[in-house]
């Protein structure tokens, strides 16, 4: 059982300084001298942008208007400082929790046997329940020192280190969709399948129960069903899993198109007089059982057909762009605006440990950078920008996991899942001040806001993270 519950503060806050997040795709709001109050919920309850940094002024202006427990003593209160900003937290819509220890470990292999020689035995390994710990407490808490306040995780097929990974979000302050990875068929070592469908949903089923258990009100955690890709997944497992979607209204998440050779196995595996599709498309197999729906996340979607991506669209299933997995294992470079551009909701996933790195703002730049290979390749319009990568880090993702209405920005009405930036100032001789010494981002003084952003963007990593917030909670503090 979880150490805490989703309940979380004690105090109202009152947060002083700049404020930055996503207002569109290509347009970042900048907010300087301004105050967000937080209640004890984590709820925003006031913005405001006329207190020009004073705290005193933000009191004056906002406590009278917000009631009981808001007066000077009972209110909690953060200052930015000059240079630094509070941004959204990251949300990691695609992360193989149980695959961190193997972050960076993938020689040259590509998807099939890079499942095979290390993915594998590693999941299967954390039905070891102190492995599984060990591994999920570590990677929580390395998550939320990146700025990653909400991921969307695949877990293993062992139901009670599925459950226990769902205890440790809840208890480090995590959101969290948590998902017990479905996989019957021989594609996995039989060491590591589930023994029949049934068994599998019945499994599926004990995770989505301990999860209702565990957080009732889905304030942090929330389960989803993980149909793990086509070819781990029998026909009437598939159509089980799409039953079980209906039935419980739960988010879905599964890949979709990342390698080539994946794509020719789900046309043999997936015959249109076996399967009753449309068409022989990987996109079609999983709208045929039930599982493209608006709260279907799609990772990878690399090698769509333009049929496949109007299809996604019109289904409202969403996709989650892992730049860093799909270059370390060459599994290709995603076409994000031609996505963007049909109308498909994307975010970022890391995708750990295909992808080698946990950090969010390092798929941000990554995915930067695929956009201009693929730019290369002909498309210039292909470009992402600083402003765009960041939108697909927050709001995007948001939007990703079916938590827009809670997260993603600072507007009234949302949680407060937030980080706070600092980068390295350069003072007269050379030195960084404020002991940023160790920061890999120097801002000289002259830089605008945007170029600072950017510089972040680019440079930054979780040395610049020095808070992290979830639903108001305080829940990572660089020291
Ligand atoms: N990147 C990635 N692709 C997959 N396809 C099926 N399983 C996996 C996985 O664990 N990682
Ligand atoms: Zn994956």
């Amino acid at each position: 059982m979880a150490t805490t519950t989703a309940q979380n503060n004690l105090k109202n806050q009152l947060f002083v300084g700049s404020f930055i997040h996503s207002k569109k795709l290509n347009q970042l709001e900048y907010l300087h001298g301004a105050s967000v109050c937080v209640d004890k919920n984590g709820k925003i309850v006031a913005v405001d942008t006329q207190c020009a940094g004073d705290v005193k002024k933000a009191a004056a202006t906002l406590y009278p208007t917000l009631g009981e427990g808001w007066s000077e003593g009972e209110v909690v209160v953060q200052v930015a400082k000059e240079g630094q900003f509070f941004f959204p937290g990251f949300i990691d819509t695609h992360i193989h929790a149980s695959q961190y220890p193997n972050v960076g470990i993938f020689g040259s292999s590509t998807l099939l046997d890079w499942l095979n020689t290390y993915t594998f035995p590693l999941e299967a390994s954390l039905a070891e329940p102190a492995k599984a710990r060990k591994v999920y407490t570590r990677v929580v808490r390395k998550t939320l020192s990146h700025g990653t306040t909400c991921a969307a995780y695949y877990a293993t097929k062992d139901v009670a280190s599925t459950n226990l990974l769902a205890d440790l979000c809840l208890a480090a302050g995590q959101r969290a969709l948590v998902g017990r990875v479905c996989m019957d068929t021989p594609l996995s070592p039989e060491y590591y399948r589930d023994e029949s469908p049934a068994q599998s949903i019945a499994a599926t089923r004990a995770s989505i129960a301990h999860i209702a258990r565990i957080d009732p009100a889905m304030a942090l955690v929330r389960p989803v069903i993980t149909p793990r890709f086509a070819p781990s997944c029998s026909i009437p497992l598939m159509q089980a899993l799409g039953a079980l979607a209906a039935e419980t209204d739960l988010p879905i998440q599964t890949h979709i198109s990342e390698n080539k050779n994946e794509i020719a196995l789900v046309r043999e595996l997936f015959p249109v007089a076996a399967t009753g599709a449309a068409d022989d498309s990987y996109t079609a197999v999983y709208d045929a059982f039930g599982l493209l729906s608006s709260r279907t996340i799609l990772a990878h979607a690399v090698h769509l057909s333009e049929a496949e991506a109007d299809l996604i669209a019109l289904r409202g299933a969403k996709v989650s762009h892992c730049p860093c997995s799909n270059s370390a294992i060459t599994s290709g470079a995603a076409r994000v605006r031609w996505l963007l551009d049909k109308g498909v909701c994307c975010g970022l996933g890391t995708d750990v440990s295909g992808g080698y790195s946990p950090s969010v703002l390092e798929a941000a730049r990554l995915a930067a950078l695929v956009s201009r290979h693929v730019a290369m390749g002909g498309d210039e319009a292909a470009k992402l920008t600083v402003e765009e990568v960041l939108f697909l880090a927050t709001r995007g993702g948001a939007e990703v996991v079916g938590l827009e209405d809670k997260v993603g920005g600072f507007e009234v009405g949302k949680e407060w899942d937030a980080q706070l930036i600092g980068l390295g100032s350069v003072g007269e001789d050379g030195a960084v001040e404020d002991g940023d010494e160790d920061g890999n981002v120097d801002v000289f003084g002259w830089e605008s806001w945007e170029e600072r952003v950017a510089k972040w963007v680019y440079n930054g990593d979780d040395r610049n993270t020095r808070k992290v917030w979830v639903r108001g909670r305080l829940v990572h503090e660089r020291k």
